[in-house]
């Protein structure tokens, strides 16, 4: 579902933010993304959705190689920034009705959508307001709804628990959940480690732009009596 072959970005000649990482994302899996501040989490996420482009490398989603053909490419996933940035001046229902026009959802399907994911994130009654009414919580919970209205192959997210209420993290990841039950990938960062130990398939540790382990939670472990905590700062020790 998601290839990243070799890929690197060098904001400038001095220093590669993200250095020469491969990866592989099977459709149905849950990948958590992992690592210190400023190892390149966030620039390999931009680099993934298009924001930004690859210094060297190559990244394919569902077969496309998104440098080559950008818009069938994002037509196979959609993407939760780690700041919720958002349109101010329009309504929180007339947002989510763009987006379900981009990823062309269909009326009947919207409405069900809209309705389930907004309450359940219970922000269904603030939609006929303009987000700038919005609280930060409220904004990400809009962006999350609509993320996943078009019911997306790959689903990407950056940080999506910061700023959530413990009940609305809760929503977050069952919907997380479902998705990849139903034939769903999701590629995520978080700093959060038990939500990354309970919910993921694989985890993917990058440190100062080097991918240092990218396998199942077990085999990352190896002795398991330790948890990923204790791995992670192993294996990012900066000193
Ligand atoms: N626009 C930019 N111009 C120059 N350097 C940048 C830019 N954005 C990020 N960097 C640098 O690239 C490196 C990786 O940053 P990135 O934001 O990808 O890290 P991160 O893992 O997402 O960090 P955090 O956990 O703090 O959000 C850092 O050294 C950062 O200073």
């Amino acid at each position: 579902m998601l290839v990243l072959k070799n890929v690197t970005k060098a904001y400038d000649k001095s220093k590669r933010a993200v250095d020469n990482i491969s990866l592989e994302i099977k459709k149905g899996e849950i990948i958590g993304f992992i690592g210190p501040n400023g190892a390149g989490k966030t620039t390999t996420i931009k680099m993934i959705t298009g924001i930004l482009s690859p210094t060297e490398g190559s990244i394919i989603i569902n077969g496309v190689d998104i440098s080559k053909a950008p818009v069938k490419a994002k037509k196979n996933f959609t993407y939760v920034p780690d700041h919720p940035a958002i349109f101010d001046a329009i309504k929180g229902i007339d947002y989510l009705n763009f987006i379900a026009d981009m990823y062309e959802v269909s009326l009947k399907d919207r409405r069900k959508k809209i309705e389930r994911f907004t309450k359940a994130f219970q922000i269904y009654d603030a939609l006929p307001k303009t987000i700038n009414s919005y609280s930060h919580g409220m904004r990400q919970k809009l962006l999350l709804s609509g993320a996943l209205l078009p019911n997306p192959n790959l689903f990407i997210l950056d940080e999506p628990l910061v700023g959530l209420d413990p009940h609305s993290a809760k929503i977050l990841k069952d919907l997380m959940r479902e998705h990849c039950e139903n034939g769903g990938t999701i590629f995520f960062s978080s700093h959060v480690l038990e939500v990354v130990e309970n919910l993921c398939h694989r985890v993917a540790i990058i440190n100062k732009g080097k991918l240092v382990a990218c396998d199942k939670l077990e085999t990352i472990k190896k002795n398991k009596n330790i948890t990923l905590e204790e791995v992670f700062l192993e294996m990012t020790k900066n000193e």
